[in-house]
């Protein structure tokens, strides 16, 4: 057990990523009170079973009560109408934070409400897998990954280094940077390859019904990799198409692009070209390797559990 870092947290939703960091926050000993909150009272239970806070809540205003960390952990979508709902309840000196996948838009839905006295310090911890629900978290999910926190204007020194040093315990790498870039790098790491594989998978779906079980029967390692992507929650992944909307379309546009080049070199047989391509992405890979950025597949493989 380490030092407390926090007298209480309050994780407002438990999915995935709030139990993750509900077990995480256990396990390592950093608040003598959590207190969880979630809409639906049957995952509340759930929670409740799992042991994962100290006190649970229907309502996200009665858990953020006297908390001096609060964790929004909701789809991006949700994160204006939880602010409003907690605003009242925020103590001064405070520390809000949320976890959502894009940066930009929760700002613009939850900075209007949060009071004069609170810190409000958006972040993303890059870390997650295509489960969800309290089921799905586990402590050391943040273990080696990243966490981006998008600091709005006149944001304190001290609870900024407070909440780094939270997602440090957690095992993070903590970077910073500015949302709007924030929204652009995640739309072509994480946005865009989620899209491509729901793209592809509902394509072979459609042939599906032409070449009857063939799809799942002869699926190779390459489809089957796209389909654990496109197993990722439909409502978290419709918001942050929603909300991260100009950046995911301008990657978008730069993908169809390079798509067409490649699919004239395949037409008119260029070789060079196709040869060429397929060298520079394979030098992606091993840079991402030799970066120690390929834990993600083999780790998580033994977390694999039931949905919402
Ligand atoms: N799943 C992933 O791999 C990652 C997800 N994120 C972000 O974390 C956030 C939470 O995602 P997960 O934990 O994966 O989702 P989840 O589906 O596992 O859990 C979502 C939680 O939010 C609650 N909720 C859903 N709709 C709500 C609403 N309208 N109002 C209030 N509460 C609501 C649910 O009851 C549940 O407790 C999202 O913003 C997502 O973009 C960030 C990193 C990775
Ligand atoms: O499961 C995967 O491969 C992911 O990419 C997980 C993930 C999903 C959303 C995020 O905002 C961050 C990480």
């Amino acid at each position: 057990m380490t030092d407390m870092q926090f007298e209480k947290i309050a994780l407002i939703g438990i999915g995935l990523i709030g139990s993750s960091i509900a077990r995480a926050i256990r396990e390592k000993g950093l608040a003598r009170e959590v207190a969880i909150s979630t809409r639906s009272s049957e995952t509340l239970k759930r929670a409740e079973e799992l042991g994962l806070g100290t006190s649970y809540h229907t309502s996200a205003a009665e858990a953020a009560e006297e908390a001096d960390l609060v964790i929004v952990s909701v789809p991006v979508g949700a994160s204006g109408a939880v602010a409003a709902e907690i605003a009242v309840a925020l103590k001064p000196g405070a520390i809000l934070t949320d976890v959502g996948s894009t940066k930009a838009s929760v700002i613009q839905q939850m900075l209007p409400h949060v009071p004069d006295g609170v810190h409000f310090i958006p972040g993303h911890p890059i870390a997650g897998t295509e489960h969800s629900g309290p089921d799905a978290g586990f402590a050391d999910l943040f273990q080696g990954r990243w966490c981006i926190l998008t600091p709005v204007a006149g944001t304190a020194l001290e609870p900024l280094a407070r909440l780094r040093l939270f997602w440090e315990t957690l095992g993070s790498k903590v970077d910073e940077m500015e949302p709007e870039h924030h929204d652009k790098v995640l739309a072509i790491v994480s946005h865009l390859p989620h899209i491509i594989a729901y793209n592809i998978v509902g394509t072979a779906a459609d042939l599906e019904t032409v070449t009857e079980s063939e799809v799942i029967k002869y699926s190779a390692s390459g489809f089957r990799d796209f389909t654990r992507l496109a197993a990722s929650d439909p409502v978290m992944w419709r918001d942050v198409c929603l909300h991260n909307k100009d950046a995911i379309l301008e990657m978008l546009a730069r993908f169809s692009e390079d798509l067409a080049y490649l699919q004239r070199a395949i037409r008119w047989g260029e070789a060079d070209k196709l040869f060429d391509l397929f060298t520079r992405t394979r030098a992606v890979r091993r840079s991402i390797i030799e970066a120690g950025q390929d834990t993600a597949a083999p780790d998580f493989g033994r977390h694999i559990k039931g949905g919402n």
